[in-house]
């Protein structure tokens, strides 16, 4: 049978499996889409994870050599198996949390500083998943410049993981699917059609002006994400409808402690700077580990790195703080240069992290220029894995949908500080400057009733947002 029939066969086998399925699904970050794949079922089909292998093998691997194979946790791991005996090449492992004891590896199994290895994964939307695979293999010194998948969904996974150095070839597309199942009467023309009418919906978003970053929703941008904690904060925004980070410029843990049992429920992001509590002790961070679980918002440690790669990496790492081991996310200026960003990603143990780069500061007279701004946002762009977005002002700043505005200097009316911090109103920084997460700090903290104000901002923000994307997804 020709690599063209098996083809064909495959696309049947999956219908018939019920890993595609046609209708209108909802996906788990609440987007409509009128198809849904989970390949995750084949495992129970030996005869199509067979053909899966072979059509693999016939139609990428036959004339290839690369030094390992490596599936993406979970459902291409068995895929990655049969390969790796079918062609008798030797298999890497990628754990999904590296080990909390012992080696602490993350990639599993014998290689050396330089091996090539090509990646194997079953549905590519955005690429992103492809990519946390690709970063841990480059951590560990290995080529990965090579992925194949059975189905690319045409949503922009190709075009991400090219830029991240990664070339992709898959054994169907979304559209060539579609054509095999209409022609084998699967599938009617028009259910085909909506899927196709779909793909043109969800490939636009970058070109479209309708779908400037700042007019897509949470749950949408999430897709974009490359950046794991980035995927998070827009999953938890829109899941517990508030976009409000508070600042806990305090200086005392209970204090603390105390405000966020009451406030944890509000807020998606809680914005720490650890350095100025009074009576810091480890259980702080125990305890603020439980509520940030308790409550599901991240922690973002502001510590706003400025050194060089060395020392941020002793200062992330390493002291009193450990901030590496807690905080979701950091701030950092680009100042330094890129050595700084690649101590960052460096230094992750193998959690996910983020980092939020300062593009611009609220602050009146502040140096930062635009020429810096936009070198900043370039820089940004060769570390996708591990920027969560950029601490800025405007919405110019940047374009990507996968990445996240973090915007200080909030309060309920414009006014200033005594030292020259200039505050905008919600309506302002959302709906014109692009704000996706909102900094407040003293307007909560200093506030006579922190707990109803953060409701108000929460209310507030939440409205803005709302009214800034209301009808343009439609
Ligand atoms: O440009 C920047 C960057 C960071 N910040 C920080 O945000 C909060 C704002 O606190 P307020 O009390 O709401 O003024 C504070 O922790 C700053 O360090 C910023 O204000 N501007």
């Amino acid at each position: 049978m020709g690599t063209n029939n098996k083809l064909e066969e495959l696309a049947i086998s999956l219908y018939n499996i019920d890993a595609v399925k046609f209708g209108e699904f909802m996906t788990k970050i609440g987007i409509k889409t009128p198809v849904y794949f989970d390949l995750r079922v084949i495992v129970s089909y030996p005869d199509v994870m067979d053909l899966i292998s072979v059509l693999l093998y016939e139609y990428a691997l036959k004339d290839k050599k690369c030094d390992h194979v490596c599936g993406v946790p979970y459902t291409a791991l068995p895929i990655a198996t049969l390969i790796s005996v079918k062609t008798k090449t030797s298999m890497l492992m990628r754990r999904k949390e590296a080990k909390s004891y012992g080696t602490k590896k993350v990639i599993e199994g014998h290689y050396k500083q330089g091996d090539s290895c090509l990646i194997i994964e079953d549905v590519v939307t955005s690429g992103s998943s492809v990519l946390e695979t690709v970063t841990d293999l480059r951590k560990e010194g290995l080529k990965a410049e090579e992925v194949i998948v059975i189905l690319d969904r045409e949503q922009g996974g190709k075009q991400n993981l090219a830029v991240n150095n990664v070339q992709m070839k898959s054994l169907f597309t979304m559209t060539e699917l579609i054509d095999i199942l209409v022609k084998n009467n699967k599938i009617t023309e028009e259910s085909g059609k909506d899927v196709i009418n779909y793909l043109k919906n969800v490939q636009a978003p970058q070109s479209a002006p309708e779908f400037e970053r700042i007019l897509l929703p949470y749950e949408k941008r999430a897709e974009f994400a490359t950046n794991s904690i980035a995927k998070q904060l827009f999953t938890i925004m829109a899941t517990k409808k508030t976009n409000l980070c508070l600042s806990v410029d305090l200086t005392s843990s209970t204090k603390i402690l105390d405000l966020l049992e009451k406030v944890g429920e509000h807020v998606c992001l809680v914005k720490t700077h650890i350095d100025i509590i009074e009576d810091f002790t480890n259980d702080f961070i125990v305890r603020l580990k439980q509520l940030a679980q308790t409550f599901n918002f991240l922690i973002l440690e502001d510590r706003k790195y400025a050194d060089i790669g060395n020392t941020v990496s002793l200062q992330y790492s390493k002291g009193l703080y450990q901030v590496g081991e807690w905080a979701d996310c950091v701030t950092a200026h680009s100042l330094p240069g890129e050595g700084l960003l690649k101590a960052l990603n460096n230094s992750n143990n193998g959690l996910s992290r983020g980092v939020f780069l300062l593009a611009e500061m609220s602050s009146e007279g502040n140096l930062i220029t635009k020429d810096y701004t936009e070198t900043t946002v370039k820089m940004a762009a060769k570390y996708p894995e591990i920027i969560t977005g950029f601490v800025c002002q405007k919405k110019e700043t940047f374009k990507d949908p996968g990445l996240i505005q973090l915007t200080p200097g909030v309060q309920l009316e414009s006014s200033k500080d005594e030292l020259g911090q200039v505050y905008n109103t919600p309506e302002k920084v959302i709906l014109e400057n692009g704000a996706d997460v909102v900094v407040v700090g003293r307007g909560i903290v200093a506030a006579k009733s922190p707990v109803s104000e953060a409701i108000i901002y929460k209310d507030t923000l939440w409205r803005c947002y709302m009214k800034r994307v209301s009808g343009k997804m439609e």
